[in-house]
């Protein structure tokens, strides 16, 4: 008797199975210490039930302390990567975080425009906590008219979308004057974060669709342990994006997993300590809500949830 075992001559094509669980992709530097750049994003693809795939733009040698070195990818080698993953895996959604250098972040928009990516969240990454620069002088004007017209999302800090606009930040209107110019260059919502607003009473966010701002807020939470946050929320974003949610209801669930990771700290290193993906509880956590408020006045706003 005769038995085939396996019949196929060939695996199957990726592409034509149901994939059980959403992927997303991070392009993004290494952080040796663990708690922000690609190391972040994947735990929170995982912990948030997204496979992760990634494109690695630069090494850096780091811990909570500060940042010792850093050693770019050629740039070639990041396209090579991103090809890799976009033709087998096929994220449905895509994150970038240090991009580091112009011609990095040519490459990269060169393979956003290439693929059409229609979900694509851009974290402006430009300084580390200790004071690092993790992006080029001279690269800022590449991200601006490059790849942020390619984005579905943008998520500055305040310091970086000071960067990015040229203007300073100080009250909720220039937040809001920073927003609207980050939005005519084409992308189309801007999240301007607000953990440097130096508000100790509590952390409010900012989304700027065009026409509406939406605002998330959350109790302050009194730490040294925010090594990665900016990170962390995007790639939350990018999770909720991948598994098929709006836009308001994704950066609800980056605001609310990054309370909950800021809330219960691991208490690991001697400086700005990473925060805590573990356990999420998808019901989210007590104290974050989010209000609409109309662009030109402070008239009409009304509690959404
Ligand atoms: N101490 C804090 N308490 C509560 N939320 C915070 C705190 N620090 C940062 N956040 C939140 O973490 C996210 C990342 O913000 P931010 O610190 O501004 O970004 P980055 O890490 O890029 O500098 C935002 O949602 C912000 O509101
Ligand atoms: C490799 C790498 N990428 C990004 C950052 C910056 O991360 P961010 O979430 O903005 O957090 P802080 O540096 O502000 O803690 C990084 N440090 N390293």
């Amino acid at each position: 008797m005769n038995i085939s075992l396996n019949k196929q001559q060939h695996p199957p094509e990726p592409s034509r199975q149901a994939p059980l669980v959403p992927a997303a992709a991070t392009i993004a530097g290494s952080d040796s210490g663990g708690g922000a750049g690609i190391q972040a994003d994947l735990k929170t693809f995982q912990e948030l039930g997204v496979f992760g795939a990634s494109a690695l733009t630069a090494v850096t040698a780091q811990n909570t302390l500060g940042v010792h070195g850093v050693h770019p990818i050629p740039p070639s080698m990041v396209t090579a990567q991103i090809d890799a993953v976009a033709e087998d895996i096929g994220p449905a959604a895509w994150k970038t975080g240090m991009l580091f250098s112009a011609e990095i972040i040519e490459a990269v928009a060169d393979r956003a425009s290439f693929y059409k990516w229609s979900r694509l969240v851009v974290d402006p990454v430009m300084i580390a906590k200790g004071g690092a620069s993790l992006l080029q002088e001279n690269a800022v004007q590449a991200l601006r008219s490059l790849l942020l017209p390619l984005a579905q999302v943008v998520t500055p800090n305040i310091p970086e979308a000071e960067a990015l606009t040229g203007m300073r930040i100080e009250a909720m209107a220039d937040r809001k004057e920073a927003a609207r110019r980050i939005h005519a260059w084409g992308v189309k919502y801007v999240v301007l974060k607000g953990g440097h607003g130096g508000n100790r009473a509590q952390s409010l966010d900012l989304l700027y669709d065009g026409r509406v701002f939406t605002e998330f807020a959350a109790p302050w939470i009194e730490t040294r342990h925010t090594h990665g946050t900016g990170c962390t929320f995007a790639a939350a974003l990018t999770a909720g994006l991948a598994s098929g949610l709006p836009m308001d209801e994704g950066v609800l669930l980056a605001k609310r997993f990054i309370q909950a990771a800021l809330t219960n700290p691991l208490n690991l290193g001697a400086g700005h300590g990473p925060t805590n993906h573990w356990g999420y509880n998808r019901q989210g956590t007590a104290g974050v809500f989010f209000q609409t408020a109309p662009a030109a006045a402070g008239e009409g706003e009304g509690w959404l949830r």
